[in-house]
């Protein structure tokens, strides 16, 4: 099976289960170990929401494993969220999980539809010869006339940053450019939820911010999209409007991005200071 018809059959899985598998939001819950503000309150438009969480494996041994424990978070519709932390702290798993691509052991949750899981790798999702053609494989679906599948293409690729490139052989492309054709397949099937897995962990500078600045105007011009960016990169954060923090599995703090910011450079600071005594 090609690698575009594996992330085709995911979205697809990803909004089926989502009448039998996530339940209604609350109307509002804390984070349970949350101290920074959240621009949250109780009567915005919720994208994503995750109540308790949980996620184990059971090994050969049949002994069982946690890998996430009640994770909660809860993200505004039309805002850029991060979610960082250390490595194996559980976040692509959070991630997948929030995709329907992983069911948790425990808890509940809400993912507004359609939505998306954008790979790192971006040579696993984009596989047509051209941009263009790439951008419009996943509007077979919608039976659309011509002129609206080249309508949904070009604003598609407006948004990302890519206009210019519509007739371009895909193979020719940088990394980052690659990870914009992809975002943009996914807004041109009108995805209200982008979840994106360290999209820039292979990328130069000039690709990473070319990505996230994609991912930010995608924002900025259609106030119903919302994504939720996985990174290790600190620096991303500032063009984030939220975060969460997670640490050992479990999420430990969200908030707006300055509070996220604040509190990891405390930590890293405490761990210099620590290392250095
Ligand atoms: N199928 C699995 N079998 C065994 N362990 C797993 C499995 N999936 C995840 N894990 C473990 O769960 C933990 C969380 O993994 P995950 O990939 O979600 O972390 P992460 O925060 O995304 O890590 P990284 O930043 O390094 O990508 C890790 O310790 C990982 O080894």
């Amino acid at each position: 099976m090609k690698a575009k018809e594996i992330s085709v059959i995911v979205r697809t899985n990803a909004s089926m289960n989502l009448s039998t598998l996530f339940r209604a939001p609350s109307p509002l819950f804390p984070p349970p170990h949350s101290t920074a503000t959240s621009r949250t309150n109780a009567t915005e438009n919720i994208a994503i929401e995750g109540r308790n969480l949980n996620f184990s494996i059971t090994t050969r041994q049949g002994k069982v494993v946690p890998i996430l424990q009640d994770c909660s978070l809860r993200i505004p519709s039309g805002q850029f969220w991060m979610l960082l932390g250390p490595n194996g702290c559980g976040k692509s798993t959070l991630l997948k999980i929030l995709a329907g691509l992983l069911s948790p052991t425990g808890g509940t949750m809400y993912v507004k539809g359609p939505k998306s899981f954008v790979f790192q790798n971006p040579d696993h999702q984009v596989v047509m010869p051209t941009v263009e053609a790439d951008v419009a494989f996943g509007l077979g679906k919608f039976n659309l006339t011509n002129d609206e599948v080249r309508s949904r293409v070009s604003k598609a690729l407006d948004a990302v940053g890519m206009s210019n490139y519509l007739k371009r052989s895909v193979q020719t492309l940088s990394g980052g450019q690659k990870q914009r054709v992809a975002i943009a397949g996914a807004l041109a099937e009108t995805c209200k939820v982008l979840l994106l897995d360290e999209l820039t962990t292979f990328l130069d500078e000039s690709d990473q911010f070319g990505v996230i600045k994609a991912v930010r105007n995608s924002l900025d011009s259609s106030e119903e999209v919302t994504a939720l960016w996985v990174t290790h990169r600190l620096e991303e954060l500032e063009y984030a409007d939220g975060a969460v923090y997670m640490e050992n599995g479990e999420v430990a703090l969200q908030g707006d991005a300055a509070s996220i910011m604040s509190y990891i450079r405390a930590r890293q600071s405490a761990y210099i200071k620590q290392i250095n005594s």
